[in-house]
C-alpha cells in the first residue's frame, strides 16, 4: 500500500536536505504487518548506498540538538534533569530529547509523520500483559512504568509543560525509533527509521542492508548487503538486543530476533539467618561474610547470564557460603577456593529455583511450541510474541537445569 502525503512530503524534504542521498531505486510502503517500511522499485545490487542522513537532517532532532535549545531556551529544566539522572547520561539524553520532541510543531513535516500511536508493552492492557505472567519482562515492565512515572512527578509535577502522556510517548517514540549505538549521536533520524528489522540482516540474507555511523561524514549511511529484486523491502538489523528488549522497545519478539540470551533473575529474598537448624553454623557464616564484607541477606535479584555463568563471582560466593556445610566452609577458609561438594550443593539450589518457577508459569515449554506451531489457529502477532519471549525464559531455566544434572553426574 502506498503512503500517504505526509510521508511523501518528508521523503521529498529529506532528497532536498544538502548532504542526503535517497536511492531512486526505492520507495516507503506500508506493510499489512510491520507498518512503513522501504521497498526496492529497481533491481539494487549488493553494495550500492541506499540512503545517507547527513547531519543536517537529524540535528534538531537528536540529543545535541535538543540539548543546544534548552540550554538556550530552559537552563534551570536542563539543570533538574541532569541532577535527576546524574551519571546515567543516555537516560537525561532521551529525557530532554523526548521533551523536545514534544515541544515541537505538530505541524514539522517529520513529527507529523510520527505514529500517534506505538504498540509496545508500556501501554497493554491487564488481559494482554497477563500473557507473559510470572515471566521477568512483565516485573521490567511494570518497573518501567513506575520509574516513568517517579520520573515525570519529579522533573515536571511542578511546572507540567509536557502531560505525562506526551511524555511518555516521546519516551516511545525513541526507543523504538532513535539510534542507540555507542560512539555514534543519539538521535531519530527522518527515512532512516522507516526500514524495518530482519534478524537476517546480518548475514547475507536477501533483503539485507548494512548501516552505519560515518563520523568523518558525520551521517548515517546505509548500504545494500544483497541485490534486491524489485518488490523486496530492505531491512536492516537492530542489533544484538534480548528478546525482551526487543518486545518492550520494539513491540514484536522472535527467537529468531533474539541474538543474546535474555540473563534470568533470582528474586527470592534469603537470608543467612534462615537457615535456623545449626544456630553455630550460621554463626560461623554471619562472621565469615562480615569479614568479607558481604551482606547476611540477598534481596537484589541475582542476575545469572546463561552465557556467562561466572559474570557475578560476589553473588556466587554468596550462595555458595549460604549452603555449605560446616566442612564446606572449613574447606574454604582453609584451603581459599570451593570444595566440589559445594559446587555440587549451590548448582542444586539453584535447580531447585529453576524448577519452581518452571511450575508457576501458565504454560508449559512445550504448550507454548504448540501454540507457535498452530496452523489451525494462528496467533496475533502481539501474542505470538509474548509466547515467544516466555519460552526463552523457559529455555534459559532449563538449560540451567542440564547444567546441574551434568554438575551432579560429574565423578567426586
Ligand atoms: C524504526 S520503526 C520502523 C518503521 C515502522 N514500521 C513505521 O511504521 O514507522 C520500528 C517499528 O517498526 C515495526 N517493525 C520493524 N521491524 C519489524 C518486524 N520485523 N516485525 C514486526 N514489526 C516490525 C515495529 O512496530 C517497530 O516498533
Amino acid at each position: 500500500m502506498v503512503v500517504g502525503r505526509l510521508e511523501q512530503a518528508l521523503v521529498a524534504l529529506v532528497q532536498g536536505t544538502r548532504g542526503c542521498f535517497v536511492s531512486p531505486k526505492m520507495r516507503v510502503m506500508r506493510y499489512p504487518s510491520m507498518g512503513i517500511g522501504v521497498q526496492a522499485t529497481d533491481a539494487i545490487s549488493a553494495g550500492e548506498t541506499v540512503l545517507v542522513a547527513s547531519r543536517e537532517l537529524w540535528h534538531d532532532v537528536s540529543a545535541s540538538g535538543a540539548r543546544a535549545a534548552a540550554k538556550a531556551e530552559a537552563p534551570a529544566f536542563l539543570d533538574r534533569v541532569d541532577t535527576y539522572c546524574q551519571k546515567n547520561t543516555r537516560m537525561a539524553d532521551a529525557v530532554v530529547l523526548a521533551t523536545h520532541l514534544v515541544m515541537k510543531d505538530t505541524a514539522d513535516p517529520y513529527v507529523a509523520t510520527l505514529p500517534p500511536q506505538i504498540d509496545v508493552p508500556m501501554y497493554w492492557s491487564e488481559r494482554r500483559l497477563d500473557e507473559l505472567r510470572h515471566t521477568d519482562v512483565l516485573d521490567t515492565i511494570n518497573d518501567a512504568r513506575t520509574f516513568y512515572r517517579n520520573m515525570y512527578g519529579h522533573l515536571f509535577g511542578a511546572q507540567p509543560i509536557v502531560s505525562p502522556a506526551e511524555f511518555q510517548w516521546a519516551l516511545t517514540v525513541l526507543m523504538s525509533r532513535a539510534t542507540s549505538g555507542a560512539h555514534q549521536p543519539f538521535t531519530l533520524i527522518p527515512y532512516f527509521e522507516w526500514f524495518n528489522h530482519s534478524s537476517l540482516a546480518y548475514s547475507m540474507a536477501r533483503g539485507a542492508c548494512h548501516h552505519e555511523y560515518v563520523e568523518k561524514d558525520d551521517a548515517f549511511v546505509v548500504t545494500a548487503t544483497q541485490d534486491h529484486a524489485p518488490g523486496e523491502q530492505l531491512f536492516i538489523n537492530y542489533g544484538a538486543h534480548t528478546q525482551s528488549t526487543y518486545l518492550r522497545h520494539y513491540g514484536f519478539a522472535s527467537m529468531a530476533h533474539a541474538t543474546t540470551l535474555d540473563p534470568i533473575q533470582i528474586k527470592c529474598r534469603v537470608a543467612i539467618t534462615d537457615d535456623v537448624t545449626d544456630p553455630t553454623l550460621t554463626r560461623e557464616k554471619v562472621s565469615w561474610l562480615t569479614a568479607k564484607g558481604l551482606p547476611l541477606a540477598k534481596d537484589v535479584p541475582l542476575t545469572i547470564h546463561i552465557e556467562h555463568l561466572d559474570k557475578h563471582p560476589l553473588e556466587w560466593e554468596w550462595l555458595r557460603v549460604h549452603v555449605a556445610t560446616r566442612e564446606e566452609l572449613m574447606h574454604r577458609q582453609r584451603h581459599g577456593q570451593w570444595d566440589a561438594s559445594n559446587q555440587r550443593r549451590v548448582w542444586a539450589w539453584l535447580a531447585a529455583y529453576c524448577e519452581a518457577r518452571l511450575a508457576r508459569y501458565r504454560t508449559s515449554a512445550e504448550e507454548d511450541y504448540d501454540l507457535l506451531r498452530s496452523d489451525e489457529a494462528p496467533l496475533e502477532a502481539w501474542r505470538a510474541s509474548c509466547v515467544h519471549v516466555r519460552l526463552g525464559e523457559k529455555m534459559i531455566l532449563k538449560s540451567l537445569l542440564d547444567v546441574n544434572a551434568q554438575i551432579q553426574r560429574a565423578p567426586v
